[in-house]
């Protein structure tokens, strides 16, 4: 990871804010409550470990906005995780719910931890214990967390548990990316994965690239990044380059995607740590966001292109599969080089869509098929992707500009109706 010491994600959102309020021609007064999050809970509690031990857990949850609704965004684990990432990732949530029109404000969760040193058991029980403390937040009027980095399902059917327990009756409209068999959505675990393979194939017609004869190098191989190679591999893409946190792998005949899923999966820590197969040369994590691709796919996490590489990326397109992976001054930079970024809260909010989904399933107590899911998906990320596609086109902005553009016009109205309390 390259990693810049003065690197804030949040003041990297305002940034961002403040140019697509400028390209809008918003006064202050318009945006001025949007600069900050509506609420920020930062919690401490006590989990008693496997070897009876206590040791002491920090955890977060931020909402940015409920201008357009509920807030809604994810909850990750992570041994290093701040407060400010915490609050930039509300503000995209806002963003990316906006972008793609569902009726949705932002929010984010954190643990600061490190699952790979955790045990099942501890893992739950730093869940449980977490979801109690943020109780009076969430729910599935208020605030509807969902899986981020190092959560999966099962991490959510233990909030939904927890939360319904403290209620009193099943409520499984608290969280989504839950476990199909009580209430999860078919086609919630790839949905963040389809939005970037779709938007993949968006990109690569408009500039004229045949995806079957493309190439593309994804960096992170978890929910999102094994989704989207899976599913771009599928459409004749080579996916030559794929890394996690224990390594890079490059084949350049292209690598084969579902051995490799089929590897983390029995792997503890599913990782892709001692992977073999024939062809195959481990290279540096870096170099991997400078191979010569059609499509640099990056899905692990934010800041991992900088001012310090964004002058060696080769690639001709950029999809953001993970949030924030590209700072404000590498934007700058790879505009100038004119290489295309299809940005986070437009190419990762496939995720978000379905969850949406799930939600208004469980609060219907309706159970819909993956058809459905999925054409409905395609639908609406095709509509953002076009509307995205034409503000660019009008105001000669970088996607991201554009994408920020539509969401901030559309947050600004809701506020405008809504007025300034009491
Ligand atoms: N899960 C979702 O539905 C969803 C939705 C929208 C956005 N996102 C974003 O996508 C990104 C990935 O989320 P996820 O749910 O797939 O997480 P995950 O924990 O399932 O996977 C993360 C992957 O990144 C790898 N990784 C971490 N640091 C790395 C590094 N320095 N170099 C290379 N690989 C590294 C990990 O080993 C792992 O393979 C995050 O930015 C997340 O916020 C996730």
């Amino acid at each position: 990871m390259t990693t810049s010491q003065s690197y804030n994600p949040y003041e990297n959102m305002l940034q961002l804010l403040d140019s697509a309020a400028d390209q809008l021609g918003l006064s202050p007064d318009d945006y001025i409550s949007l600069r900050s999050p509506e609420r920020e809970l930062t919690v401490s509690f006590p989990v008693e470990m496997d070897d009876g031990h206590i040791e002491m857990f920090t955890g977060y949850r931020v909402q940015h906005s409920s201008s357009r609704g509920p807030c809604k965004g994810g909850l990750r684990y992570a041994p290093d995780v701040t407060i400010d990432e915490v609050k930039a990732l509300a503000a995209w949530m806002t963003w990316k719910c906006a972008v793609v029109n569902i009726p949705y404000g932002g929010a984010k969760g954190a643990v600061r931890c490190d699952p790979s040193k955790l045990t099942k058991k501890e893992l739950m029980q730093i869940t449980r214990r977490y979801t109690a403390m943020i109780l009076p937040l969430i729910g599935p009027e208020k605030d509807i967390p969902a899986p981020d980095l190092n959560t999966n399902a099962d991490v959510m059917g233990w909030i939904m548990d927890t939360y319904s327990m403290f209620k009193g009756f099943c409520v499984p409209g608290v969280v989504t990316g839950k476990p199909i068999e009580i209430g999860g959505s078919l086609g919630r675990r790839e949905a963040t994965g389809s939005g970037v393979a779709f938007v993949t194939n968006e990109i690569a017609k408009k500039m004229n690239i045949d995806l079957t004869q493309s190439s593309a190098a994804i960096q992170g191989f978890g929910n999102v990044g094994q989704a989207a190679a899976y599913l771009l591999n599928k459409e004749g893409c080579r996916i030559v380059a794929i890394s996690d946190i224990s390594g890079s792998f490059y084949r350049e005949e292209g690598l084969n995607i579902q051995d490799m899923i089929e590897y983390t999966n029995h792997h503890p820590h599913h990782l892709l740590e001692g992977y073999q197969a024939p062809g195959i040369t481990t290279i540096n994590n870096q170099d991997l966001l400078s191979l010569k691709v059609d499509f640099l796919i990056p899905a692990a996490k934010e800041n991992q292109i900088t001012s310090e590489n964004a002058g060696k990326i080769q690639a001709k397109a950029i999809v953001e599969a993970a949030n924030g992976p590209t700072t404000f001054n590498a934007d700058t930079i790879l505009n100038e080089r004119n290489i295309i970024v299809v940005p986070d809260i437009l190419a990762n909010a496939g995720g978000v869509v379905v969850s949406y989904f799930e939600w208004v399933q469980n609060i219907q107590s309706l159970m819909w098929d993956e058809n459905e899911v999925n054409d409905l998906l395609l639908k609406i990320m095709n509509k953002a992707f076009n509307e995205v596609w034409s503000l660019h086109m009008k105001y000669h902005s970088s996607l991201r500009m554009a994408a920020y553009m539509l969401a901030l016009n559309r947050v600004v109205k809701a506020k405008k109706m809504r007025g300034i309390f009491p």
